[in-house]
């Protein structure tokens, strides 16, 4: 007889997102084989950087996914970008196997395996994964983070609990984008009083705030919903919370504009 795993079950935020972070790990030892090589990278049709690191990750999630939780619809960057459209009007799975892609290019490490579920328009499990940082960040009904290198198996023993910090008296820290600053975002931070801002690239942003190491993430340039989905979970699950500026609920599941986000603030704590 061989030997199968149990289905984590979609009602156990915290085993789907362990699940999702297990994925994240196997797919990185492909994405580190390439990161540390001399790779090349092409422009997508929309004019972003793609590599191999991206397509050949995404496969191996998507595979994964297929095993461990079939059914359920997966939208994932590079196959959007060749052209598949699965169902989103009941749950489904974000993917973007590489956050980040310039930092990538530029081999700072800022760039992040992102995996997360989508319910009710709302993210409800997620991990974010930065190989060459070697941390991760799990986010269920619980967050976690700690270290981990690409391929190691995820124990969740040896991550820590995390949460988002009170807002310092003496001013919040902002945390921004690196690679795609705009001038609205940096107007919002001062209105906000704002008093020191940090650049960050990919989804790592989010769980930033999620540590209590930053205290806002205002984003008013682009963004797609597999860029936020498994950060704005593991925020979420650590007391944090996504709004959209006028401090309405940020929703998933838009459709209608090829999941293109708009303008959000992604908050540790309010007040
Ligand atoms: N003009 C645009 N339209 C849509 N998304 C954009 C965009 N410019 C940047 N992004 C998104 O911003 C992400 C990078 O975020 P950051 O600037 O915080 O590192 C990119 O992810 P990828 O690197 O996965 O393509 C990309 O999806
Ligand atoms: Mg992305």
């Amino acid at each position: 007889m061989t030997w199968t795993r149990p289905m984590p079950n979609l009602d156990n935020k915290n085993a789907i997102a362990f699940e999702f972070a297990r994925i994240c790990s196997l797919a990185s030892v492909k994405i580190m084989e390439i990161y540390e090589s001399d790779f090349e990278f092409r422009g997508k049709d929309d004019k972003s950087p793609v590599t191999d690191a991206d397509e050949l990750a995404e496969e191996i999630i998507l595979a994964e996914l297929q095993k461990s939780l079939p059914g359920v619809p997966v939208l994932a960057e590079e196959s959007f970008a060749a052209g598949l459209r699965p169902k989103t009007d009941g749950a489904f799975i974000l993917v973007d196997p590489v956050d980040g892609t310039k930092e990538f290019i530029n081999k700072n490490g800022e760039f992040t395996v992102n995996i997360a579920l989508i319910e009710n328009r709302a993210p409800t499990a997620g991990c974010v994964y930065a190989p060459a940082r070697e941390q991760i960040f799990v986010g269920g009904t619980t967050a976690w983070a700690g270290p981990l290198k690409a391929g190691q198996s995820v124990d969740a023993d040896a991550l820590q609990a995390i949460t988002t910090r009170d807002r310092p008296a003496g001013g919040m820290t902002a945390v921004m984008s690196r690679s795609h600053a705009d001038d609205k975002t940096l107007a919002f931070a001062d209105a906000q009083g704002v008093t020191e801002k940090v650049s960050a690239g990919s989804s790592l942003k989010f769980c930033l705030v999620a540590e209590g190491t930053a205290d806002v993430y205002p984003r008013f340039g682009p963004t797609k919903e597999w860029d936020t989905g498994a950060g704005h979970a593991v925020l979420n699950a650590a007391g944090g919370a996504v709004l959209t500026p006028e401090g309405t609920p940020f929703t998933y599941a838009k459709e209608e504009v090829e999941y293109l986000n708009g303008a959000f603030v992604a908050w540790g704590r309010r007040g």
